[in-house]
């Protein structure tokens, strides 16, 4: 408040001629008791009442002029200064009055002390009225007490806190309310102690309280008790007390784990690594990597976007350094959102996991080896193991004429792999049917018929009712695989001439012709060509089936294939025997076989592999489990395309066999075309020259003419 809002503007205004009378007339009239004297609104003085009455003794005449009661040190105040500085300047000269002026000095009104009273305590009122308004907007709760302990104020934060109305306990003993105050309230008012900072429980809140005694014109006569509710804070001080013991429990855990384990943000940065990965890493110090990002400290390890957030991402094998690791993953998932990742990595005592390792090493080599079974599947000639260029060439060649139509024989050694190549042509040439495959050696003579072109219901006593498809039928769109065709009977030859000629076949005890759509791949461990000349085998069928040849080389003519077939072998054991552990094989084994002509080829070497691993005691195959058995069949059945190469009665007497069988028909031939050479030679499909030769190998003559 300013003093040009307190003084009276309507002042008494005198000049110096004025009358003394006059003068007490108008202070009066205006209950004032200064009048300024003024000449031409300028201020020459003051009159007071007092050097009023002053004059007034001195003189006999109330008309006398006031100018000896002038006076003219004047104490003025500017109108805009507080009401605060005008009662100190007033308190200061001694004065009850001042005259008002404006910045142009001019007189604009009188302030008297009464003025400034009313100023002081309309100023007094307002400050209490902010005070209060203060105080209860605090958020502080204050409560303050008389002398006697009674409450005699609570602000609205207090009453709101604790849940009371102030004309409920306004006057009440605060002792009833708020026990855990009393003894500080009453230190402070009869001691005057103040109690700086307190956690007090009240009630169910807990509060920090300052109480200050309260002291009026130098005497205490109340006490004031602050409070500030932490109730809250407490509740987020023990949160943040027992976060803190968490993460000391952590850290200790994570320091005695053996192994290492990383924590992440969600961001993939470290938050926390223990002493396990630090010591992987070669980390002198936490501080070095933390907030680093994971990739750039270990980037071995995968970190995986999670598709499950709740799922632990299965472990995985790493190579960390010279350590086999296993890495698992953990999202940390608040609220339904990934706000980390925990890494545990196990490297160490990982021989504890031996067997566990052992197991997923046997899985892994059966996951590989059907994995290669299925390649199999894309690269057709997968299955025939070589890097020998002649193979690859056979390969590229068998990839070329697949396609076509065209019969196909395939020469080589018994255990070669012509039926592996047979298949492999066959998935080449996208044949719809199937492949299907006959041994001509292996099947009795009497039976090759039926089993090529099958039978009619009742063909013959026990067959089977409705009758039974052939090879043939089987192969229909497919391809039809006729292995060891070299042993199959002229007769017989000559039954498959005609079906491989016309496409068509009649089951056995059946009228129907059925037309057949077959690929005919033939194979043969002999020289057919040389059959051909000895009369044993149809020049005609030679030329059917030999449209075009294939020859797969013996393995002692590749032997730079034995290190790639023994590391087949080994897995293709290990699987088939269930021997994983069985994983090594020295050189000196490997050598031994190096140093083998293999009669019977890659079967042979396939006998000799499955048995060195059941004589293998250890997880290395030595050169001593290298047993090459000569009575081996696969080393000597069917072993060379030379007959030269036949040994064992076995071969002698399907040799025999043969011969017989080849007569007969020859005898039969030379029966129905009347002894006819010419149309026997015609009806069997060889030359001229060649039935003569047969008919002087087999001494035929006499026969043919007790014959006829
Ligand atoms: N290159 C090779 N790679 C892998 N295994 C092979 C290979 N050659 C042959 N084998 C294996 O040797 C065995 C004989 O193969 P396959 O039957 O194909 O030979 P073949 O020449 O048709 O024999 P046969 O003339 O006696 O019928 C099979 O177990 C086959 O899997």
């Amino acid at each position: 408040m300013h003093v040009g809002e307190l003084s009276a503007t309507t002042f008494v205004k005198l000049q110096p001629d004025t009358t003394a009378r006059e003068t007490m007339e108008l202070f009066l009239q205006n209950r004032q008791d200064i009048g300024c004297v003024m000449e031409h609104e300028h201020l020459l003085g003051i009159v007071t009442k007092y050097s009023l009455y002053r004059l007034l003794l001195k003189s006999t005449s109330m008309d006398v002029t006031i100018q000896p009661a002038i006076k003219t040190n004047v104490i003025s105040l500017q109108e805009n200064i507080s009401v605060y500085r005008a009662r100190d300047i007033l308190l200061e000269k001694g004065v009850g009055h001042a005259v008002v002026l404006n910045n142009n000095k001019n007189v604009v009104g009188v302030l008297a002390t009464s003025d400034l009273i009313y100023g002081l305590v309309a100023g007094t009122n307002h400050l209490m009225t902010r005070l209060q308004s203060l105080v209860d907007n605090l958020q502080e709760s204050v409560i303050s007490v008389d002398t006697e302990l009674n409450i005699t104020a609570i602000n609205a934060s207090a009453q709101k806190l604790f849940q009371l109305e102030d004309t409920e306990i306004l006057g009440k003993p605060s002792g009833n309310w708020f026990p855990t105050l009393y003894d500080d309230l009453s230190n402070a008012v009869l001691h005057s102690k103040r109690t700086e900072v307190k956690k007090i429980s009240l009630h169910s809140t807990i509060v920090i309280a300052s109480i200050i005694p309260i002291q009026e014109w130098g005497k205490i006569n109340g006490a004031m008790a602050v409070l500030k509710d932490i109730t809250e804070l407490e509740k987020v001080a023990n949160e943040l007390e027992s976060t803190k013991r968490i993460e000391k429990v952590l850290d200790s855990a994570l320091a005695v784990a053996y192994d290492g384990v990383i924590i992440t943000d969600q961001d993939g940065n470290i938050t926390k690594a223990n002493h396990g990965f630090m010591e992987l890493y070669g980390i002198a110090s936490f501080s070095q990597i933390e907030h680093q990002p994971l990739q750039n400290i270990a980037p071995e390890i995968q970190q995986q976007q999670n598709k499950n957030k709740k799922d632990i991402l299965e472990a995985e094998i790493i190579q960390i350094n010279q350590y086999k690791a296993i890495v698992s993953q953990t999202p940390i998932v608040q609220n339904d959102k990934t706000i980390g990742s925990i890494y545990k990595i196990i490297y160490q005592h990982l021989h504890l996991w031996k067997d566990l390792f052992n197991q997923i090493d046997k899985l892994e080599r059966e996951i590989s080896y059907y994995r290669g079974e299925l390649n199999k599947n894309n690269d057709p000639f997968t299955p025939l193991i070589s890097n020998n260029g002649k193979i690859e060439q056979l390969k590229a060649d068998a990839t070329a004429v697949a396609p076509s139509l065209s019969n196909l024989l395939i020469n080589g050694e018994s255990g070669t792999g012509k039926e592996l190549l047979a298949n492999g042509i066959h998935l080449v040439s996208n044949r719809k049917g199937a492949f299907i495959k006959i041994n001509c050696a292996a099947v009795p003579e009497n039976l090759i018929e039926s089993e090529l072109f099958g039978y009619a219901d009742g063909a013959f006593t026990g067959a089977k009712k409705g009758g039974r498809p052939g090879k043939f039928e089987q192969a229909d769109k497919g391809t039809l695989f006729l292995d060891e065709i070299g042993d199959m009977s002229l007769p017989m030859q000559a039954k498959l001439l005609r079906a491989v000629q016309e496409k068509e076949i009649e089951r056995i005890g059946d009228t129907q012709t059925r037309k057949m759509d077959v690929r005919i791949l033939a194979a043969s461990n002999k020289n057919i060509g040389k059959l051909v000349q000895e009369g044993v085998f149809r020049e005609d069928l030679y030329y059917r089936i030999n449209v075009i040849q294939l020859e797969i080389p013996p393995l002692r003519d590749r032997l730079d294939d034995i290190p790639l077939l023994t590391n087949h072998f080994m897995k293709k054991m290990q699987t088939k025997l269930d021997k994983p552990s069985i994983n090594d094989i020295s050189s000196e084994a490997v050598e031994k076989l190096r140093n083998y002509h293999w009669p019977g080829n890659v079967r042979q070497m396939e006998n000799v592999m499955e048995r060195a691993f059941l004589y293998a005691q250890t997880n290395r195959i030595e050169a001593s489990h290298i047993l090459i058995d000569a009575k081996d069949p696969s080393s000597t059945e069917h072993s060379g395309i030379n007959e030269a190469n036949e040994h064992g009665s076995v071969k002698t007497n399907r040799k025999k066999r043969m011969e017989e069988t080849d007569k007969v028909t020859i005898l039969d031939a030379l029966k129905q075309a009347g002894g006819n050479r010419t149309i026997a030679a015609k009806k069997l499909g060889i030359s001229r020259s060649t039935l003569y030769q047969k008919l002087k190998k087999y001494e035929i003559k006499e026969k043919l003419e007790f014959f006829l």
